[in-house]
Formats: C-alpha cells, sequence, structure tokens
C-alpha cells in the first residue's frame, strides 16, 4: 500500500553542518508519527525538505505515491502538506478569524465563501470558537498554539507537520492539545509531530522516531524506541553535556 507521506534516502548540509544522512521514514493516514532528538538533530529541517521550504542535497520526497521533492512550499501547501511553526507567529492586529482566513486564501488556495468555511471549520477544529473575534496578539499560548494549528488546517491538509506545538504549555495544558491531534488522527489526517515533551507524545504517537546528528537512530514501536540502547545512549549522552 502506497503511503501517503514516503521520505526516502534524504541527506542535506549547511555548509560543513550536515543535518541529514540517508534520512527515510513514512507516515500513513491517520497515522501520528513522532520525532524525538537532541537539540541540533536535523528535526525541524527535515520538515522543512517535508514541506518544501528546503530542498535535500539527495533522496526524494513522495506524497501518496507522487515524487513532489521539486515543489515548492506553495505547491506542496496545495497538494496537502499543512505545517506548524515552532515559534507562532500570528498577525497582531488582525483577529483569530483574520489571522486564519489568511491560512486559508494565501497557503490553502481557497477563495471568497471557500475560504471562509475552511477557516471557520479550523477554528472550530482548533477550539478556538470562543476567541474568533479577538485580536490575536492578546492571545494566551496555548490559544496561539491552536491559532497556528487552525492556520494550518485552513490549507485542508491531508499531512500536517508539528513543530515543537506543546513547548512551553503548562502540564495542566497538555492534555488538550494531545487529545486535538488524536482527533485530527482519527480525522485521517497524517501528523509528523516533533516534540521534546515525550510524555505528550507518547500519549498518542502510533510510532516514534528518533534522529541524532542528521541520522535515524531508531523507529517503532514508541516505548521500545525510548527503550532502545541506541536512543538511551543519544538521551544520556546528550543530558551529560548539558543538553536536552
Ligand atoms: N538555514 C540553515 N543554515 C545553516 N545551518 C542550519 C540551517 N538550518 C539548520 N541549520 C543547522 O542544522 C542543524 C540542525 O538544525 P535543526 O533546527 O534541524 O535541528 P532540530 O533537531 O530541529 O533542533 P531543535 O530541537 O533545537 O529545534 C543545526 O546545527 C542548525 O544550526
Amino acid at each position: 500500500m502506497t503511503a501517503l507521506l514516503e521520505v526516502s534516502g534524504i541527506a542535506k548540509r549547511f555548509g560543513r553542518v550536515v543535518t541529514a544522512t540517508d534520512v527515510s521514514f513514512h507516515v500513513g493516514a491517520g497515522e501520528v508519527l513522532g520525532v524525538v532528538g537532541p537539540n541540533g538533530a536535523g528535526k525541524s529541517t527535515m520538515l522543512d525538505i517535508v514541506n518544501g521550504t528546503q530542498r535535500p542535497d539527495a533522496g526524494r520526497v513522495l506524497l501518496d505515491g507522487d515524487d513532489v521533492t521539486s515543489l515548492g512550499a506553495a505547491g506542496r501547501g496545495r497538494r496537502g502538506i499543512g505545517r506548524t511553526y515552532q515559534v507562532p507567529r500570528p498577525f497582531g492586529g488582525l483577529t483569530v478569524f483574520e489571522n486564519v482566513l489568511v491560512g486559508a486564501t494565501f497557503a490553502g488556495g481557497a477563495r471568497g465563501r471557500q475560504a471562509h468555511r475552511a477557516a471557520l471549520d479550523a477554528i472550530e477544529t482548533a477550539g478556538l470558537t470562543h476567541v474568533v473575534n479577538t485580536d490575536a496578539a492578546s492571545l494566551r499560548l496555548l490559544d496561539r498554539k491552536r491559532l497556528e494549528l487552525a492556520r494550518a488546517l485552513a490549507t485542508e491538509p491531508r499531512l500536517i507537520l508539528l513543530d515543537e506545538i506543546a513547548g512551553g504549555l503548562t502540564e495542566a495544558e497538555l492534555p488538550e492539545l494531545v487529545a486535538l491531534i488524536a482527533r485530527l488522527r482519527d480525522a485521517g489526517l497524517g501528523v509528523v509531530w516533533i516534540e521534546h515533551i515525550v510524555h505528550a507524545l507518547l500519549q498518542v504517537v502510533d510510532r516514534l522516531m528518533c534522529l541524532a546528528m542528521g541520522e535515524v537512530v531508531a523507529t517503532g514501536d514508541p516505548h521500545a524506541v525510548m527503550a532502545s540502547p541506541a536512543v538511551m545512549e543519544v538521551y544520556l549522552g546528550s543530558v551529560a553535556e548539558g543538553g536536552a
């Protein structure tokens, strides 16, 4: 069966910094792949390569079996790849609705009533209806995270890439976000979720991949991956060095 996303043999370097060496993984529709790894492992760069904001030096990105490696971010957005960023940057001075409408229109390519409908659906799915007309600049962090998600959902993606969306949330706020991601998965989206808060990831991911220094250290059953000697070494090593 063709995976929703198939990434194969990706290599990428920035000057002398190697951020990916032969990285391969796949994600199905209705599946959540968690991605862990120390700071600088190449996790965000991998999302950049999947959504087309960075070009790999080698390797291919297939969406539903179609090679999209040569498409830019806009083209991939229209093919169904949505993305959130580590640091939410809503347009201050615009309401939540206006921010999401921008996502639906410019990233999603929708117009008029269709864009309006996509924005409202995304706002409802992300749990932002109560602040739909609030200035985005005044949102608390959890709602800014939801807004980041709603802007991506407004493009009506089939695959959504989440970059540390739980970062900075309180323990009390995490279950809401985890439940929201589970709902996306249950609605049939493929999800790739990079996160340092491993216990949140483990509540929802179907498979886990650990990256370190641009290489896949382990991938598979989430608990087995976290317990594997290679991953323990990555984490104990990075703890010993004062990292993540
Ligand atoms: N545009 C760029 N130009 C030069 N170096 C870059 C660029 N983007 C990323 N890098 C480098 O590539 C390496 C991997 O960065 P990346 O952000 O992908 O790691 P990460 O695993 O997401 O880290 P973190 O968990 O801290 O977000 C780092 O050494 C980073 O400095």
